[in-house]
């Protein structure tokens, strides 16, 4: 592994947790064509996810924020997120106790233009930032939707320091559940740090 503990990593001896994944379009006169989800491909990704559910959300203005999100064991979720519309900043934070990036987070564009997917596990909370009016996003889930095992993070909480790419000051659009999430230094994390590193592996 390289030294750093999170960042972007080329080597992949030991497959971090978070990845970007590049499929292959296949372009002709007409258009392209891509396998959004492959099971053998993802396999190979060390990705052995069993998706139970597909969820299509869109978000109307530039500047909508949803989360920060995740469910809790026993109905913790694995998402596999893709821009189907527009372009979209999503963010992991590490929220697994013990770990040496506890709290530290990690950001990326996913884009229409460019239809890359984020694969995230267990033991990170999720949130996401439309960049453009009429954003649609779509994600697989591992899990059923348990809202009574749901939990957050506030997504401006300074102790977080997440620079979400927004004018100075701006208000983003949320929903009054994320306006409600505890601040970072009053949470409880429900997920135990499994000797990943927080780093992001492109594919
Ligand atoms: C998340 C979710 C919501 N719902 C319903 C509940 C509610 O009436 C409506 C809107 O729900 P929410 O406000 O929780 O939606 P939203 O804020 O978009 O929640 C999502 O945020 C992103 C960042 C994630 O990571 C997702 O896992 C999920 O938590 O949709 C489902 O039926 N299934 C689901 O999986």
């Amino acid at each position: 592994m390289k030294d750093e503990v999170f960042g972007v990593v080329t080597d992949l001896t030991a497959t971090p947790p978070i990845q970007l994944i590049r499929r292959h379009r296949h372009a002709d006169r007409r258009g392209w064509l891509v396998e959004t989800y492959n099971r053998d491909d993802f396999v190979e990704l060390g990705i052995t996810t069993g998706f139970v559910r597909d969820i299509h959300s869109t978000s109307q203005a530039c500047f909508t924020l949803r989360g920060l999100h995740f469910q809790a064991s026993p109905h913790a979720e694995k998402k596999l997120i893709r821009c189907v519309r527009g372009r979209i900043f999503d963010v992991v934070v590490d929220i697994r106790k013990g770990s040496p990036t506890y709290g530290k987070w990690i950001g990326t564009e996913l884009a229409e233009h460019d239809g890359h997917q984020l694969y995230v596990p267990e033991g990170f909370a999720h949130g996401y930032l439309s960049l453009e009016p009429g954003c649609e996003v779509t994600y697989k889930s591992s899990g059923d939707y348990r809202p009574e095992f749901e939990g957050g993070l506030a997504w401006d909480d300074p102790d977080l320091g997440i620079h979400w790419p927004m004018p100075e000051g701006f208000r983003p659009i949320i929903s009054e559940r994320d306006g409600m999430h505890p601040p970072f230094a009053h949470f409880e994390s429900p997920f135990e740090y499994d000797g990943r590193p927080l780093a992001l592996v492109v594919r």
